[in-house]
């Protein structure tokens, strides 16, 4: 359960978020809005990625943590980019074990399959490099990788942003199945409403104000 309580975030030129006050339990959740609403402010606020202006973000009712210096975040929560953003140098089984490493997490080749499954890859793409993959296929592995070290929170800024119908369609499945089959809590950013209909609830992000749509 993510809970923001009375969270204000304020830049100098821009208050994407004035005094909003929210709990998502474990299943998917879009957020819409207009370009610059604050959509991504959001996520990084979710996941201690960004420290708020004002007001307090718990998980399970624990304080997200927002170290300054870990641009990583909350260990629980994972976020995943339009872009991807796999270690092009290195393998999909290196991709996934660096993001376990990074979270102080030992996982091994099992676990690698074991991730690769839930998003639907067969584990023989483990030696593969990212650039030898379509953009569907990229994005599972991101799925993947923010699955390796046990998150229970994944945050999806746009993650349909760079794909075409069909792998819209495949990579919203699979987030929509790991909340309801695995318990996990998936917010997604969203222009898509194809994507944003899919998921259990829909908010809308507007001037600081964040409304549920259903
Ligand atoms: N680090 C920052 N410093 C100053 N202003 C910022 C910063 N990050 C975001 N903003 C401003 O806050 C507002 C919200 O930006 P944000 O990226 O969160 O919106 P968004 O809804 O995700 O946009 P998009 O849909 O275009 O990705 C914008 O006006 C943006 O210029």
């Amino acid at each position: 359960m993510i809970t923001l309580a009375h969270v204000t975030v304020e830049y100098p030129d821009a208050t994407p978020l004035q005094d909003v006050s929210l709990t998502l339990g474990s299943s998917t959740t879009a957020i819409v809005g207009p370009s610059g609403s604050g959509k991504s402010t959001l996520l990084r606020i979710i996941g201690g990625m960004q420290v708020p202006t004002s007001g307090a973000v718990s998980i399970d009712d624990v304080a997200v943590v927002t170290a300054s210096w870990r641009s990583a975040g909350d260990p629980r929560v994972s976020l995943i980019h339009q872009d991807y953003r796999l270690v092009p140098f290195l393998t999909v089984e290196q991709n996934l074990l660096l993001a376990a490493e990074m979270r102080r997490v030992r996982r091994t080749s099992a676990d690698v399959t074991s991730v690769l499954g839930k998003v639907a890859l067969p584990a023989s793409m483990r030696g593969r490099l990212p650039a030898t993959l379509s953009g569907g296929q990229q994005q599972r592995v991101a799925i993947a990788r923010s699955l390796i070290a046990g998150t229970s929170v994944i945050l999806a800024d746009e993650p349909t942003g760079a794909l075409d119908v069909k792998n819209t369609e495949r990579v919203t499945d699979i987030l929509v199945d790991l909340g309801r089959q695995h318990g996990l809590a998936i917010v997604v950013a969203t222009h898509d409403q194809s994507v944003a209909q899919k998921l259990d609830h829909r908010f809308e992000l507007a001037e600081g104000r964040l409304v549920q749509l259903a």
